[in-house]
C-alpha cells in the first residue's frame, strides 16, 4: 500500500445486478474480486424510488463474506437502523440532509456495534458534514443526485472530494472518502486523483459481460491515480 493513502474498495451496487436471481448476484460479485457489496435502501419517500429491504439482505447474508454496506434513502431511517444491523449489514450509511436527526442517528448505529456512514447529496454543501466528521467511519459522496442506477457522473462534486481529504489529512482521520453514482473506470480515476478511496458502482459493473474483468481494471486504473 502506498504510504497515508487508504487501501482502495471496490463495492458493487446490487441494485444494478440482476434481480431475478440476488443469491447468483452476489456470489458473482464474490467472484469477481470485489471488496464490498453496496446496498441501496430507497423508501420512495426520501427519493422517489423503491428498492428491498432488511429481508433481502439477511437473506443474501450467509451467501458471502463480503463487507455489506447499506446506504439508506430514506426520511425516518431511525425506524430501520435496527433491521438492517440484525439482518447483517456491517456499515450504515444515513444522509447529512436529514439535519438535527443526524446526531442522534449516529449514535445509534454506534450503539448497534455498526461502522458509521454519512452521505451527502450533489446539491449540499460539503460544509453540512464538518460537524460529524470525527464521528464517522466513512462519508458517501454522492455524485448524481440518488435514486436511480445509470445516471450521469456529476463532475462538480470532485471538490468536496477534495476538502473532505484535506480535512482528513489536516486532522488526521481515518474515514473513508466514497463515491457513488456514475462510477466507471474515468470516472474513478478522476475522483482517486482527488482523494476518493471506496468506489460504489452499479451499472459500469454489473452490467459488464464480465464482473470480474471491470472490478480488475477498476482496481489497477483507481491504484495509477492515488497519490
Ligand atoms: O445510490 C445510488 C443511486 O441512488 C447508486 O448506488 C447507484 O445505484 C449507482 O449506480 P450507477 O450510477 O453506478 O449505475
Amino acid at each position: 500500500m502506498k504510504s497515508n493513502i487508504a487501501e482502495m474498495m471496490i463495492a458493487p451496487s446490487l441494485l444494478a445486478s440482476n434481480q431475478s436471481c440476488f443469491g447468483q448476484e452476489v456470489e458473482r460479485a464474490e467472484r469477481s474480486g470485489a471488496d464490498w457489496l453496496h446496498l441501496d435502501i430507497m423508501d420512495g419517500h426520501f427519493v422517489p424510488n423503491l428498492s428491498f429491504g432488511p429481508q433481502v439482505v439477511k437473506a443474501i447474508r450467509p451467501l458471502t463474506n463480503l463487507f455489506f454496506d447499506a446506504h439508506l434513502m430514506c426520511s425516518q431511517p431511525e425506524l430501520l437502523l435496527e433491521p438492517f444491523a440484525k439482518a447483517g449489514a456491517d456499515e450504515i450509511i444515513v444522509h447529512v440532509e436529514l439535519g438535527e436527526q443526524v446526531q442522534c442517528l449516529i449514535h445509534k448505529i454506534k450503539s448497534l456495534g455498526k461502522k458509521v456512514g454519512l452521505a451527502i447529496n450533489p446539491p449540499t454543501a460539503i460544509a453540512a458534514v464538518q460537524p460529524f466528521i470525527e464521528q464517522i467511519d466513512l462519508l458517501l459522496v454522492m455524485t448524481v443526485n440518488p435514486g436511480f442506477g445509470g445516471q450521469e457522473f456529476i463532475s462538480e462534486c470532485l471538490p468536496k472530494i477534495q476538502q473532505a481529504q484535506a480535512w482528513r489529512r489536516e486532522k488526521a482521520l481515518s474515514y473513508r472518502i466514497s463515491v457513488d453514482g456514475g462510477i466507471n473506470d474515468q470516472t474513478a480515476a478522476e475522483c482517486a486523483h482527488v482523494g476518493a478511496d471506496t468506489f460504489v458502482a452499479g451499472t459500469s459493473l454489473f452490467g459488464a459481460p464480465s464482473l470480474k474483468t471491470v472490478v480488475q481494471k477498476m482496481r489497477q486504473i483507481v491504484n495509477e491515480n492515488q497519490h
